[in-house]
């Protein structure tokens, strides 16, 4: 299929598209950025790359970044895993307390923030140089052995990062954290503040699309079952208290972030990545999700 025309056909579609939705303000250095930046690239399994608008810019992936921690401490823990993290959409927002008293410090899924940090937890209890280690496996899946992390937004979300204090307390105070609390959240602002352009993170999640095989290079990165469980998550808890929604109109599986950019499979066919920074009230890109609404409504290629 020609993914370039509709890309054309979509964004004409767009053109009326009223977008009251607001980058993100509660890390402040994510609002340094031009909020009508549009970008899309989609890579096929087959390496066909299609783009649109400013899809060579980096941009903050955010909480998108936590699937790829997500798969490194599934490759360690295996199925013990999940003792520690539940698979269930939440239905609250993604840095929410009010859960997780009442669940006893286990989090709902790996995608809110407290999972995120449980996972964060297990990477820096058993990996020797966890930031370098995580960056090494996103570099290889990127094919950019540049990519970094940026300091300057990982120190902004540091400086105002009380909510995930509150809820890494709250879980060593449960026994759901096993290592120095400073550490944990350390690692996890850095995760967060990976920069990528459209065109790598697309590329980084075409594993996904391909049962846990990056079909380029041919490296396994993960089991096919691990993979197919992984998709899962991302469709029932990728956008928080927003999936429900996702998948009704999308119909794939994504992550999203509060940098704008979201990321969705379709299984054995592509990966597609687009970028937004106007959030809505659930902290996902409006614009992104219309966009990619509309592309999967024209394309017929939901998983549905
Ligand atoms: N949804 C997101 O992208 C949130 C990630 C952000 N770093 C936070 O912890 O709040």
């Amino acid at each position: 299929m020609n993914y370039q025309d509709v890309f054309v056909q979509v964004i004409e579609k767009l053109d009326g598209f009223k977008d009251l939705g607001k980058p993100a303000s509660y890390i402040p250095e994510l609002q340094n950025v031009n909020s009508n930046n549009f970008g899309v690239h989609l890579t096929t399994i087959e390496d066909q790359n299609f783009c649109f608008g400013n899809s060579d810019d980096k941009f903050s992936i955010q909480s998108i970044s936590k699937v790829l921690s997500l798969v490194m401490a599934y490759k360690i823990e295996n199925e013990d895993l999940w003792k520690r993290v539940g698979v269930e959409p939440s239905g609250t927002p993604f840095n929410s307390l009010v859960q997780l008293e009442h669940d006893k410090g286990i989090p709902r899924n790996p995608f809110i923030n407290a999972g995120a940090l449980v996972i964060s937890d297990i990477l820096v209890g058993h990996l020797k140089d966890p930031k370098q280690e995580l960056l090494q496996f996103v570099r290889r899946l990127s094919g950019n052995p540049k990519l970094e992390f940026c300091s300057r937004i990982a120190e902004s979300e540091k400086s105002m990062g009380y909510r995930n204090a509150a809820l890494i307390n709250l879980m060593k105070d449960f026994g759901n954290i096993h290592n120095d609390i400073d550490e944990v959240l350390d690692f996890y602002f850095n995760l967060c503040s990976i920069e990528m352009t459209c065109k790598e993170l697309s590329k980084t999640f075409l594993f996904l699309a391909s049962n846990g095989k990056d079909p380029i290079t041919k490296e396994k990165y993960l089991s096919t079952s691990k993979s197919k469980r992984i998709n899962a998550v991302m469709q029932l808890c990728g956008f928080y208290d927003e999936a429900g929604e996702f998948s009704f109109k999308v119909g794939l599986p994504g992550k999203s972030g509060v940098g704008g950019g979201i990321v969705a499979i379709h299984p054995n066919k592509y990966s597609i990545a687009v970028w937004s920074p106007k959030l809505n009230a659930k902290g996902n890109s409006s614009k992104g999700m219309k966009f990619l609404e509309l592309f999967t409504s024209e394309t017929e290629s939901s998983i549905f």
